[in-house]
């Protein structure tokens, strides 16, 4: 097994002095795709935001090792900025050069580029915050829902991306209610359940796709 990148143990967070979390541990490995799945309101984003440092836990360790690319479940683009800009912001930060941008094409948002994000589909904006945390030289990439609003082709390019991430070492952590599309590419998802929720099932590779949910 590879060196955990992302740890997170016996998590608790509560909001308004009701517990949503109440005690989660789970961790991603160098080189793994690691789902999370659970009903609405389960507590999945509190335990991104925590990852990201934008939540604080009550108790409990929340852990990333090296250098952390986030997708929120809400694209948050800059709204006065063209989707060029708008991916280009990680890439600029590290002094790299804008103009061609390799994955805006195979994420099929290269023609899209000179727009603002008002003006694009919910899809290619989807799209267009994922390429931006792509371009970001990162260990670890946690993905909130990164499926919703993407066509059938989309999906199977960002599944993709997402194997050839994980074989080059990074870890992948990916929330996500589209089960059979994360089934084919995790290594082991964590089915969370509960108020406050509990990780109730851990899905290893060779059990996923079998209805084991
Ligand atoms: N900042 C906050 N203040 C108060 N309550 C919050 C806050 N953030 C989240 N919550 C509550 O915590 C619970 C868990 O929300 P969260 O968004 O983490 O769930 P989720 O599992 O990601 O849900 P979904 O599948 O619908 O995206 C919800 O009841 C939500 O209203």
């Amino acid at each position: 097994m590879g060196e955990a990148l992302v740890l997170v143990r016996n998590l608790e967070k509560s909001f308004s002095g009701e517990k949503i979390l109440g005690g989660i541990t789970l961790e991603a490995n160098r080189g793994e795709v690691v789902g999370i799945v659970g009903p609405n309101g389960t507590g999945k984003s509190t335990l991104v935001k925590i990852l990201a440092g934008v939540e604080r836990p009550d108790s409990g360790e929340a852990l990333v090792r090296g250098k952390l690319s986030l997708v929120y479940q809400e694209d948050y683009l800059l709204p006065w900025k063209r989707l060029r800009d708008n991916l280009c912001l990680g890439l600029r930060f590290r002094g790299g050069d804008c103009d061609s941008l390799p994955i805006a094409k195979r994420l099929m948002i290269d023609r899209f580029l000179d727009k603002y994000p008002k003006e694009v589909s919910g899809g290619t904006r989807r799209k267009a915050a994922i390429a931006r945390a792509l371009l970001f030289d990162f260990d670890v990439l946690i993905l909130d829902e990164p499926l919703t609003g993407l066509d059938t082709e989309s999906k199977d390019t960002l599944l993709s991306i997402i194997e050839e991430l994980a074989e080059s070492g990074k870890a992948v952590l990916i929330v996500s209610h589209q089960l059979e599309e994360l089934f084919r590419v995790a290594h082991r998802v964590y089915v969370l359940n509960g108020r406050p929720a509990i990780v109730t099932k851990v899905l290893r590779k060779e059990e996923l796709g079998k209805g084991a949910v």
